[in-house]
């Protein structure tokens, strides 16, 4: 009775579990976490990660990455500044200590858009989130929407399907998420990632309604 109670006050006093969305590049990870953050904006935060990568149309720094040169990543990097980083595609990508802290400075609940490597390097960590893998119906499908998204020059879409492989493979190893996701139709699995964070939603709803 006193530990679910103090277990409770404990949690409450940690804040809300992060969430960390991850799968294959193109599966609708960026979709469907703009539509939650839409949606719930006063209970979902961005972890800004910071990449290598140009910026695409349409894209700002600050807000959808910080777009930094190999040389400032790498000084982060040694300087301790990054939970997290790694290589794909030809890039370097990274969550940094401060990106995380920013979200759960303002007790909201921390969205983190990593790649397995990063999904693995977090689980060493003590963040504790929630992992949600969003899949593609099939790599068809997702080449498919690689390409018309027009993102992504020839061969950049082929590193992006040679990882894709990889990536899907891995979300099959047994505790690697918790849920999967397959991004088929947006709307339902739009409802079905709503309803695996409902619970921390309404966690966060009812502590920032009495403070
Ligand atoms: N490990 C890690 N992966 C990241 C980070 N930020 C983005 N990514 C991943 O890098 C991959 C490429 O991202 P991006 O260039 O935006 O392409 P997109 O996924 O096709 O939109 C995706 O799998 C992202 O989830 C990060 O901070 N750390
Ligand atoms: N359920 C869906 N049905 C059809 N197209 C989708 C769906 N989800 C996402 N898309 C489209 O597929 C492309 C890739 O989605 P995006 O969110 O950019 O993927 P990611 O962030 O995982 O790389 C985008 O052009 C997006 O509009």
């Amino acid at each position: 009775m006193y530990m679910r109670y103090f277990s409770r006050v404990f949690s409450a006093m940690a804040g809300p579990r992060p969430v960390v969305l991850s799968g294959p590049s193109g599966a609708g990870k960026s979709t469907l976490l703009k539509k939650l953050m839409k949606e719930y904006d006063s209970v979902f935060g961005f972890s800004v990660s910071h990449t290598t990568r140009n910026p695409r149309p349409g894209e700002e720094n600050g807000r959808d990455y910080h777009y930094v040169t190999r040389e400032v990543m790498q000084a982060g990097i040694d300087n301790g500044d990054f939970i997290e980083n790694a290589e794909f595609s030809g890039n370097m990508y990274g969550t940094s200590k401060a990106a995380v802290q920013d979200v759960q400075a303002k007790n909201l609940i921390c969205i983190l858009d990593i790649d397995m490597q990063g999904v693995r390097n977090i689980k060493r960590t003590d963040l504790n989130p929630i992992y949600i893998s969003i899949q593609p119906p099939s790599l068809e499908v997702l080449e498919k929407r690689l390409r018309d998204r027009k993102t992504e020059s020839e061969e950049s879409l082929q590193r992006r399907l040679h990882a894709a492989k990889v990536e899907m493979e891995f979300s099959k190893e047994p505790g690697a998420f918790d849920v999967i996701i397959v991004n088929d139709v947006l709307e339902d699995s739009y409802g079905q990632l709503r309803n695996a964070l409902l619970e921390e939603i309404n966690k966060v709803k009812k502590i920032n309604m009495s403070s």
